[in-house]
């Protein structure tokens, strides 16, 4: 990656369902390499769609046209209204996503160590066969897993919420993309399993230099990660720049209203 190229970038991004309708309209994102765009907006923006989009896989019987660039060297360039399966093996080599629902990333018939190994050995082929499972049991430590030998011997359904949400994070962060598109990775936590996973995401991310896109639609959440914010609705950008200024000075109404309800959480926490 060159300074010059972006992480990522997406140009005119629009979306229609099969009666025409525009669900996503004309969007477009930058992200330099190492940077981390926060994506904040009310339920049904449009914020799953673009997660889909960006990832390479809008769902069945929507039509999606614009372009997505990842600033790898060379660049690789995907015209989303026709993506080939080269394109979808580049995009999965480059970005990998973290769903909110840690079901949906797991796989419940497969131990936690197997699901570890598997995408080692697709995303780092470089990595000796011996040394997978040393590197699985690293992931669990790095993701803090106390008790990492019960937990990769594990399958889903017998770790809590939050342990899967950290087991989804490790899995999402071993095999070494450069991206991470995470779609409200914590929702389904309760705000101390959320902010551990946060901290864990924000240092993971850091150490790697990895670009990072956050979905959510609590702008507290995502601005705390994130050093641009762009704000989504109803399939909209309507003001994007960075977090210190949309917090302090927002334009929009949609994000004085977010910024206000913000506040509003935070006066009465602190009394
Ligand atoms: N597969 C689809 N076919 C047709 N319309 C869709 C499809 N998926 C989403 N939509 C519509 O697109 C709009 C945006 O939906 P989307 O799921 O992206 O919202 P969201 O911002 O992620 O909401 P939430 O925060 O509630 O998850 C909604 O009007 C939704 O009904």
């Amino acid at each position: 990656m060159t300074a010059e190229l972006p992480g990522l970038a997406v140009h005119g991004l629009t979306v229609r369902d099969a009666r025409d309708r525009v669900l996503l309209d004309d969007v477009d994102l930058t992200v330099p390499p190492g940077g981390r765009l926060g994506v904040v907006g009310p339920s049904g923006a449009g914020k799953s769609l673009l997660v889909s989009a960006l990832a390479g896989a809008p769902p069945a019987g929507v039509a999606t046209t614009g372009r997505l660039t990842l600033g790898t060297a060379p660049p690789r360039t995907i015209e989303l209204g026709r993506i080939t399966p080269a394109d979808r093996a580049g995009l999965a080599a480059d970005l990998v996503v973290i769903h909110q629902d840690s079901l949906r990333g797991l796989n419940p018939c497969l131990t936690i160590g197997r699901q570890l190994t598997d995408t080692l050995r697709r995303h780092r082929p470089d990595l000796p066969r011996r040394r997978r499972a040393d590197e699985s049991l690293a992931w669990l430590s790095r993701v803090r897993m106390s008790d990492r030998e019960r937990v990769a011997a594990a399958h889903p359904h017998q770790l809590s919420g939050g342990m899967r949400q950290r087991v989804v994070i490790a899995l999402a962060l071993c095999g070494g993309q450069t991206i991470i598109v995470a779609d409200e990775p914590t929702t389904a936590l309760d705000t101390v399993h959320q902010a551990e996973c946060l901290a864990l995401l924000d240092r993971l991310c850091s150490d790697g230099g990895r670009t990072l896109v956050l979905v959510g639609h609590d702008l507290a959440l995502v601005a705390g990660l994130c050093d641009r914010i762009a704000v989504v609705d109803t399939g909209r950008i309507v003001e994007q720049g960075p977090t210190a200024g949309i917090v302090s000075s927002p334009s929009h109404q949609l994000t004085r209203d977010l910024v206000a309800e913000t506040r509003r959480l935070r006066n009465a926490i602190d009394g």
